[in-house]
Formats: structure tokens, sequence, C-alpha cells
């Protein structure tokens, strides 16, 4: 090996690592959320490239929300860095983070907060003022997109759950954003609402949008191309239910999702390993099944 040899290869590895992170549109590493004495997130390290669908999994208390929080811009994390389409979310201040949060993030919750007094087209148009663009058409669209047009001028109390649940994605829509992130957006919904609103993502993510999904229902993370597992703030597992996009994800110099945090069953990258959700017994599997079929 010739004396130029390892600085050739450390200029061919910092290239592929800013390859790597251009194609990411998240970028964690070693990302802590600390309360006093409690590792809310625990130097988590992950990479998510534009167009894939994540489900983070956990019990409760295991950190989903704050991951959730962080990656949305709601929160700062205590320790690590933040990179959404290849910004430092740290470098930023308050109204370009504001930006970020408008332009390139749609939220969904399990709690819809739908504004009750307004009808769904209003609702979305509430979105809408906080870009300042106010378009009663662009609104019924939306609504249009997530199946609600003839429900556009309906209060929320006199729509269902599962419907109250479409006017919020179409309220996450009006930006048009790359990343939606739900925070257990089936949550409240019954089989069959929760089939619709997954078909809604599916059709999203068909369409390029990237999803990260935080929730407790098998179906809703198998659904994911990929889902991780928290537990006190670690990651205890990585699972792949879409092997191309696996492989895509690895050609694109994207790594196993880490742990640097020494804990009892958390995964360093090169470690991570399928997780066994004790949740993902039978309860869905007809149904996720029959819903593929349906897709
Ligand atoms: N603002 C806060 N101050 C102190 N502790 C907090 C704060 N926010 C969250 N925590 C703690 O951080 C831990 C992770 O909370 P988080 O809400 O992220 O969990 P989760 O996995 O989303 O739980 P769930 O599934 O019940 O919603 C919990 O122990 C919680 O009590």
């Amino acid at each position: 090996m010739s004396a130029a040899e390892p600085h050739i290869k450390s200029a061919q590895q910092s290239e592929n690592a800013m390859s790597e992170s251009q194609s990411m549109l998240l970028n964690l590493e070693h990302v802590s959320k600390i309360y006093g004495d409690l590792h809310a997130v625990d130097d988590l390290s992950l990479t998510v490239p534009e167009g894939e669908w994540l489900a983070i999994v956990g019990s409760s208390g295991s950190g989903k929300t704050t991951l959730m929080n962080i990656i949305g811009c709601l929160d700062a994390p205590s320790k690590g860095s933040v990179s959404l389409e290849g910004r430092k979310l740290e470098d930023l201040n308050a109204s370009q983070l504001a930006d970020v949060r408008k332009n390139v993030v749609g939220l969904v919750f399990q709690k819809f907060y739908l504004v009750p007094h307004l009808t769904a087209v209003e609702n979305v148009m509430v979105a809408q003022y906080y870009h300042s663009v106010v378009d009663e058409q662009q609104a019924l669209d939306a609504l249009e997109q997530v199946g609600l047009k003839d429900r556009a001028h309906h209060l929320p109390s006199q729509l269902s759950g599962g419907e109250q649940q479409r006017v919020c994605i179409a309220r996450a829509l009006i930006n048009c954003p790359k990343l939606i992130l739900a925070d257990e957006p089936t949550g409240n919904l019954d089989e069959k609402n929760e089939r619709i609103v997954l078909d809604l993502f599916r059709k999203l993510h068909e369409q390029g949008t990237t999803i990260i999904v935080v929730t407790h229902d098998a179906l809703v993370a198998s659904c994911a191309q990929r889902e991780i597992m928290l537990n006190h703030g670690v990651l205890v597992g990585e699972k792949w239910n879409d092997e191309n996009a696996k492989a895509e994800y690895e050609a694109q110099g994207g790594k196993p999702a880490s742990t640097g945090a020494q804990v009892e069953g958390a995964q360093s990258g090169d470690e991570a390993k399928d997780f066994v959700d004790p949740t993902k017994a039978a309860k869905h599997r007809g149904s996720l099944e029959e819903g593929r079929h349906n897709a």
C-alpha cells in the first residue's frame, strides 16, 4: 500500500459519507433527548432516504413521540445532530425552523385537533392560512384527494372518526410536504377506517412522499417498508418488510439504525437485527393480507 493510499481512501470515504447524507432526506446522528436523569431518546443514529415509509414502534414511554417531535422540528435534541434535506436543524434560527415545519413536514396526530365550529374545508383552509395562501378550491382538492369532497361543508361533529382523520391528512397535505409525520394516526379508528387511512398513506407513498409513522398497531407498522423499535429511548430492533427497499437503501450507502448507548438490548449498527414484536400476533394478520390484496 503506498503512503498516499490512506489519504485516497479517506477522501473516498468522506465522499461516500457526503453522498449518503445528501441522498438521505433525514439524518440523525447520535441524537439524545434528556430530561434530568431520563434519556427519553438515547444516542440514536438513523438515516431515512427520500420516499421511504418507516414505522417507529415500541412500548409506552419508549421515546417514540419524543423522537417524532425532534424530527418534526417541534423539539430540539439535547445532544446530537439532525439534518433534514441536508440542512442541519441546529444551525437554523427560529424563523428558518418554522419554514422547514411549514414547507417540508406535514403532521398528522392521533387526536385530530380540528376546530369544532369550522367545517371540514374551513379546517383545511386554516392550514392554508399559515402558508399565506387561502384558496378554497385547493382545500377542496385536498379533501377530494382523501375522498371527502362530499363532506367538505360538514362540521367535525358531523363526521366519523375516520373522516375526521382524513380531514387532518388533507390539512397535512396542503403544503405538499416531502415528509409526513404521523403519530398514532389510526389510534382512534376502527379497523375499517384504519384501512382507509392506510390506503391513503399507501397512495401518498406511491407518489413519492416519505412517511414516518409512530404506532402501537401491528398492521400499521407492517405496512411500512422498515420498522425500528425503541425501548427506554434506545434502538432494540430494526426490521425491513420490503427487501427491495432495503437493497436500494444499502446501495445508496444507507446504514442500519444504531444506538451508541451501552444499554442491555441496545443495538449498534453492526449488530442491528430483526426484532420480534409480541404485539404482532394474529390480531391483524388476516386483515393485512386482505388489505394487501385489495391494494
Ligand atoms: N417534557 C417532558 N419532561 C419530562 N419527561 C418527559 C417529557 N416528555 C416526555 N417525557 C418522558 O420521556 C419518555 C418518552 O416519552 P414519549 O412520549 O416519547 O414516549 P412514547 O413512546 O411516545 O409513549 P406513548 O406510546 O405512551 O405515547 C417518557 O418516560 C416520558 O415520561
